[in-house]
């Protein structure tokens, strides 16, 4: 690849007012304070209004967004912190290489630089690719003339394809201009060698001396990163404040998608000194960050390059297996929805696996861990394993009472009764696309549970059951009246089997959409054979009502 520098950008000057008759001035300047958010702004009071972190970015575009100013975006948004941006250079790139560089013109990157620094006030200013010895110039004037509470530099320089992002001459403008301004400095191996003039830097003891070295340019902080060593070594970055040195290690994660660990690293370290940590929390915080993001990313595909992004939000990793629920809530699961219980299978002597495999064989079209004596450990464990069957068949996997165990083990969602954890909150633990469900058996606990943001609701007991005590019983009436005032789609559950099913499903109450059933399934000898009983009863309801 050639690096080539070219003025792809011209710089539009914004319309002079003077230039409008005086009414279109006052509905421009409307129209401003609407953009800018001061009408908004005086209709609030100051204690409404919070301050948070935020990070400016100065540096290039990487179009595959494994790093750069996508990094930097991703990095600072997963770490809960805002992020605006200066964009010095746009790269063509992608999991192969560089394959093209446009360096923006020097003004343009003034212009921005003041729009940003003039009206926000960021707490931390991070860069990463500053392509020309101008930019660097243009850059730490601004920074003299608004001050910020720290500067990251991530000295970028080459692409881990090999390709050049900020030739040598850049070098003597961040020895001289930009490291004695830097709170931290974030070199690579490459970089922190190209730095001290090419000396080989392959141990960690050279990383020792190379972090002491640099220092010496003025930064008040050097951290030296290994994520070029020998792959059979940990990851280990040096850090070097001028007195004492830090070594931050963690496993090395064997992945290949390791593009933009980088960028996001440094990053998140601006991220949290701008949430107000020391830099010895911020860089430890920030490379546990990168390691849990690599961990869960280290199967992704994307692109046909020797190096992938990974996923900075945590998200991704579900798809990997290809294993994922397919869409949001179908009403049609709550057809015959198994509940299992642990003294039953205890009783029974079979394990919770094989108690769903056999449910889910005969039939089941969503499963409901409710493992009431398990301790935590097990019950995780427990609910993985199902996952795994209930992802296999398709079928929703819910768990009882405990959100915890539902993030812990990525399940579909939970079930929660009228004492647990409300609706509401559980929404906001487990985001949009979980499913919630909660019991009720009166139409204002429907309401509520509509209202927070439930996906169903599961009414009883219908009839006497053993499996909860003093639970009052509504019968066919009390399910019609909630039915008849829920928004959501209804599970009819308590006493229900095979015997009675089809009672149930007969009153065709508006939004019943199907039976849950504990005892009928699983106080059995056979829970396939039940289950495939069940299935044929609502199956045979659902066609006589047709
Ligand atoms: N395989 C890995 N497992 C765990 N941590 C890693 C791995 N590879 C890199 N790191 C960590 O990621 C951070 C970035 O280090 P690295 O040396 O890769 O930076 P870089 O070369 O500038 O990255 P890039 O140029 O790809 O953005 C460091 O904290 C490093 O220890
Ligand atoms: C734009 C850009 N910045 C930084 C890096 C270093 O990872 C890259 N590859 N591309
Ligand atoms: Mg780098």
């Amino acid at each position: 690849m050639g690096f080539h520098c070219t003025r792809v950008f011209s710089t539009p000057k914004a319309p002079s007012f003077s230039l409008l008759k005086p009414e279109l001035i006052s509905v421009k300047v409307h129209q401003l304070n609407k953009v800018r958010g001061f009408e908004v702004k005086a209709a609030m009071q100051p204690e409404d209004q919070v301050r948070i972190p935020h990070v400016l970015t100065v540096a290039g575009s990487d179009s595959g967004a494994g790093a750069g100013i996508q990094a930097d975006l991703k990095a600072c948004a997963a770490r809960g912190v805002y992020c605006s941006t200066v964009i010095t250079a746009v790269t063509a790139q992608n999991t192969v290489g560089v394959q093209g560089v446009n360096v923006l013109p020097e003004d343009f990157v003034l212009e921005q630089l003041h729009s940003v620094l003039s009206d926000m006030r960021p707490d931390v200013v991070k860069t990463g690719m500053l392509p020309s010895t101008g930019i660097v110039k243009v850059l730490c004037r601004y920074l003299q003339e608004f001050p910020v509470r720290a500067l990251v530099v991530d000295p970028v320089m080459v692409s881990t394809s090999g390709d050049t992002l900020a030739g040598p001459s850049i070098l003597s403008s961040f020895r001289e201009e930009l490291l004695p301004m830097a709170e931290i400095v974030t070199p690579n191996l490459k970089e922190a060698s190209a730095l001290l003039g090419g000396m080989p830097l392959e141990s960690l003891a050279d990383m020792h001396s190379a972090a002491k070295y640099i220092h010496d340019f003025g930064p008040k902080n050097v951290l030296v990163k290994g994520g070029d060593l020998p792959a059979s070594l940990d990851a280990v970055d040096v850090l070097y404040d001028g007195e004492n040195y830090f070594e931050f290690r963690t496993s090395r994660i064997k992945t290949p998608n390791t593009h933009g660990t980088g960028c996001s690293l440094a990053s998140s370290i601006a991220a949290e000194l701008a949430k107000g940590s020391s830099v010895i929390s911020a860089v430890k915080v920030a490379k546990r960050f990168i390691e849990s993001a690599l961990g869960y990313s280290k199967n992704i595909l994307i692109g046909n390059g020797p190096q992938g992004p990974f996923d900075h939000f945590l998200k991704l990793k579900k798809y990997a297996h290809g294993s994922c629920r397919q869409s949001l809530f179908d009403p049609s699961n709550l057809f015959l929805y198994a509940v299992t219980d642990s003294r039953m299978n205890q009783k029974w002597d079979r394990s919770i696996t094989d108690a769903v495999k056999a449910a889910i064989q005969g039939g089941a079209t969503i499963v409901q861990l409710r493992e009431k004596e398990a301790d935590t450990r097990d019950f995780l464990e427990s609910a993985k394993a199902c996952l795994e069957i209930c992802r296999q068949h398709g079928v929703p996997l819910l768990i009882n009472d405990r959100v915890d165990i539902a993030l812990a083990c990525d399940a579909d969602g939970v079930h929660v009764g009228q004492s647990d954890m409300p609706a509401h909150v559980a929404r906001v633990l487990l985001g949009p696309d979980k499913i919630i469900g909660v019991s009720c058996k009166t139409p204002e606990q429907a309401q509520e549970a509509w209202v927070d943001g439930a996906d169903y609701i599961g009414c009883g007991g219908v009839y006497p059951t053993n499996t909860k005590e003093n639970n009052p019983t509504l019968g066919l009436d009390g399910l019609k009246t909630v039915c008849l005032a829920s928004k959501l789609p209804v599970v009819a559950i308590g006493g229900i089997g095979i015997s009675n099913a089809h009672s149930v499903m007969k009153l065709q109450a508006p939004n019943l959409k199907g039976v849950a059933v504990v005892s009928a399934l699983f106080d059995r000898e056979s829970v396939l054979i039940e289950t495939q009983k069940l299935h044929k009863v609502l199956v045979e309801s659902n066609t006589e009502i047709r």
